[in-house]
């Protein structure tokens, strides 16, 4: 993991350092691998902990830039990289010996390599990379891989805590938040917990606080966005950091392999267009066992057939008659532990996509113009609710914000057979469309990808 067979010393060594949480550190990497291919003669080390560098390497093919060189960080002398157990306690863990991790690993490298590293590209989260950067006196560009509302909030965190203090306790005050550029359409509930709710001080919080005061020292802050998508944000954001959206990345760096063990495509050729509900929470948090039951009862009594993926131990909250029922008549669904995700949703089939609303869901979805039903859990999560409801208009939220028979049923049928559906789906394949625009030639992410590259070979 930590040597290069390249005979000839690379022209330049660029530092990728990820956070390996989440899925963080997969948009890193397939940015990484789209930079490596524009340049064959640099050299990029992927700085991680050892248990996400593995998973990541193995589902990510990067043989087509074979000038990416995983490196494995150790977290300080005495503690191991942090595992999976407690996810927050391993998230605090990574935050407090990574930044150490980083350092030793990049002079390791530079000694190992021979070529001094001209570059740091980073997960935004590591804000400290600016500080490294500035150290070795180099720049340092940040990837955002969530959308551009919540990284406005981040921002602008004094601001909207000036503000929700104000509010505080005023009967009847409006509490969207007007006077922050580009999130007017915002509440102040629909910000990620950290904000301004729950314990500020928490060392995520904090973290999240301090990104967005370091984000303006970055270079270029890159997104898996493209400008078009929210207009008025990216130009607020434009006057505040350098922004450089190269997204959506499922068209400009798809993952390339899909593994489908359940053949979960096939299945899917034996259904009708846009008849299919996929059904998937992300990688970190899903809703609560008596959710998970109303979901299960409200398809098994619609009929409607759906992809769902599932952790096995998600799957143990199933009602017995629904499990019997997938068993017997194989083609009412399909419960899996991984779908190929990007494929499935473009799928002709398939014709709604019940969501947490993770970002890369979301750029997924409109990448292949599916429309949303949203559950969202935690984080950014809300935010992006919002955006895709009242701004983009392409998705819709479970009546009462949570998973009920009745409430399910509302949202599949609206989605799959109304006229408001039909409006949703024309939205978002309108929105399809400007992403196409914007990753051709002369659009506006390849514009931005085409900036980075001469960034790049500038350094
Ligand atoms: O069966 C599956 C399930 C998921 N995926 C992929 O897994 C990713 C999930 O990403 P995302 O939708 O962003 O969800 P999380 O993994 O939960 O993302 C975390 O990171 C995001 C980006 O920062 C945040 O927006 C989320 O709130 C946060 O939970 C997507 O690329 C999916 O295609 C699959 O391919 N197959």
């Amino acid at each position: 993991m930590t040597t290069t067979n390249n005979v000839e010393p690379p022209r330049r060594h660029i530092a990728v350092c990820a956070f390996p949480f989440g899925t963080h550190a997969a948009p890193l990497l397939l940015l990484a691998r789209r930079l490596s291919t524009a340049t064959p003669d640099t050299r990029y080390t992927f700085f991680n902990v050892e248990r996400s560098n593995t998973a990541l390497f193995k589902a990510i093919d990067v043989s087509v830039g074979s000038n990416i060189v995983p490196y494995n960080i150790t977290l300080s002398n005495e503690a191991p990289a942090a595992g999976p157990g407690n996810p927050m306690k391993a998230i605090e863990e990574f935050l407090e010996h990574s930044p150490g991790g980083f350092r030793r690993a990049m002079e390791e490298v530079e000694a190992h390599v021979g070529v001094k590293i001209s570059i740091i590209i980073s997960d935004a989260f590591l804000w400290y990379c600016s500080d490294i950067a500035e150290e070795k006196g180099l720049d340092w560009i940040a990837l955002w891989t969530a959308g551009t509302a919540s990284l406005s909030a981040h921002l602008y965190t004094d601001a909207i805590r000036a503000l929700a203090s104000d509010n505080q306790g005023e009967e009847g005050k409006e509490d969207v938040l007007v006077s922050i550029p580009g999130l007017s359409n915002v509440r102040i509930s629909d910000l990620p917990m950290g904000l301004v709710s729950g314990d500020l001080d928490a060392p995520f919080s904090q973290m999240l606080h301090k990104m967005g005061t370091m984000l303006p020292k970055a270079k270029v802050v890159t997104l898996n966005v493209f400008q078009e998508l929210s207009p008025l944000v990216v130009n607020d954001l434009n006057s505040k950091l350098k922004l450089l959206c190269v997204g959506p990345f499922p068209l400009t760096c798809p993952p390339q392999v899909y593994s489908d063990p359940d053949n979960c495509l096939d299945w899917l050729d034996q259904h009708g267009p846009k008849t299919i509900a996929y059904i998937s929470f992300g990688t970190v948090a899903t809703p609560p066992p008596h959710e998970i039951r109303a979901l299960a009862k409200a398809l098994e009594g619609s009929d409607i057939p759906f992809v769902w993926s599932m952790s096995d131990s998600v799957r143990a909250n199933l009602p017995e008659s629904f499990i019997e029922k997938i068993q017997n008549e194989p083609k009412v669904g399909k419960i899996v532990s991984w779908a190929p995700q990007i494929k499935l949703l473009g799928h002709p089939s398939t014709g709604v996509f019940v969501t947490h609303c993770g970002w890369n869901s979301i750029m997924e979805s409109i990448s292949t113009g599916v429309p949303l039903i949203c559950r969202p859990i935690i984080g950014d999560q809300e935010l992006n609710q919002r955006i895709v409801e009242i701004e983009l208009k392409f998705g819709i939220g479970i009546e009462g914000g949570c998973f009920t028979q009745s409430g399910t049923t509302n949202a599949l049928n609206q989605v799959l057979a109304s006229e408001k559906g039909e409006e949703m789906r024309k939205n978002v394949e309108e929105l399809k469309k400007l992403a196409e625009e914007s990753v051709k030639q002369g659009g506006s992410s390849n514009e931005n990808f085409n900036a980075l590259i001469e960034l790049i070979t500038s350094s």
